[in-house]
């Protein structure tokens, strides 16, 4: 399964990507691809391997094997004007503790050729107000709007996005949503992972699930339920009027019986498709990759840089 889509030449694009840790195969051979302007959402349980995945494109991390090309350059070779091309929401940046938010924008800013206004985006991200605030005296869902802010200053053309959202309150979460719509619009780029299901259906164009080492399905929503066959749910009233329900992955063969039996319509007939919840517990409930073991470090709290060591 390719998390693929359109003919014009992606802006990120993976092919039999690869990783092991140790002895311990992680990616068996992903496969997507992200156009300019589109939004992919990578979903998949705990540890499997969308961390890992984010950080090879971003080039962070060496992959074992396959093919990985982002704004048509392999990042593991590429070199600082290309870095100012790619946007990183880290999970929280860990320095410059006394500094002051537009102080650390502004001057993070300073480092791009064509910076977003520094005024405009902190007003974008709700942070105007605490713009004077030293940024270790910020709470964590005020640090990830600055995160998120540093990430896009440099008008990126493609924007990876690790778990943006976690720990966001219900108005920042909006706001941030409507920031992904938006970078879209300006046919920016955008990788994200997520666990929340309702997000990558709001946000994302395709979603691409990972599972086993590889994308097992991707595509809207809807295309995921048809291709995952999660079952529907079938409900009407029997003759002795009362309410029945039942869960097939066949609802029009349920449908047509329902017909023939009632020798006509079917009272209240509902017939109610799989929601993307219940196509990804079935996926991955199926394949008994829930709660993979993950390290309290794995895509948390990751340092700006890492180390050949800890790449390998
Ligand atoms: N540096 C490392 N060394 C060895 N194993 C690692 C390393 N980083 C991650 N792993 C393992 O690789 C697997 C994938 O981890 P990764 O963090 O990419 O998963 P994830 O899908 O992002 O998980 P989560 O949803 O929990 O953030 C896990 O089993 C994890 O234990």
């Amino acid at each position: 399964m390719t998390a693929t889509s359109g003919s014009v030449e992606p802006v990120i694009s993976a092919r039999g990507l690869r990783m092991r840790y140790g002895s311990t195969d992680v990616l068996h051979g992903v496969d997507l691809d992200v156009h300019a302007g589109e939004v992919l959402a990578l979903l998949g349980p705990n540890g499997a391997g969308k961390t890992t995945t984010i950080e090879i494109l971003e080039g962070f991390r060496h992959r074992s094997a396959g093919d990985v090309s982002v704004l048509g350059e392999d990042p593991a070779r590429a070199g600082d004007a290309w870095r100012g091309r790619i946007g990183i929401v880290m999970q929280s940046w860990q320095d410059h503790p006394r500094w002051r938010v537009r102080e650390l924008l502004e001057h993070i800013a300073g480092y791009y050729p064509d910076p977003r206004d520094p005024a405009e985006l902190l007003e974008l991200v709700g942070l105007t107000e605490l713009a004077d605030r030293q940024t270790r005296r910020l709470s964590g869902g005020q640090r990830r709007r600055l995160d998120l802010a540093l990430g896009i200053v440099g008008r990126p053309r493609v924007v990876f996005l690790d778990e943006p959202t976690a720990g966001l309150d219900p108005v920042a979460r909006r706001a941030f949503h409507e920031l992904v719509t938006r970078l879209a619009e300006e046919d920016t780029g955008v990788l994200l992972t997520t666990h929340d299901l309702a997000e990558a259906e709001r946000l994302a164009d395709r979603i691409a699930i990972l599972l086993d080492g590889r994308i097992a399905v991707s595509g809207s929503g809807a295309e995921l339920a048809a291709q995952v066959r999660a079952d529907a749910e079938v409900s009407w009233t029997a003759p002795d009027g009362t309410a029945r329900t039942e869960r097939t992955a066949e609802p029009s063969e349920l449908v047509w019986r329902l017909h023939q039996e009632f020798a006509g319509p079917v009272p209240d007939l509902q017939v109610r498709r799989p929601t993307l919840e219940e196509s990804y517990l079935s996926l991955v409930g199926a394949s008994g990759a829930r709660n993979q073991d993950v390290p309290p470090q794995a895509g948390h709290g990751r340092a700006a840089t890492v180390t050949p060591e800890e790449s390998r």
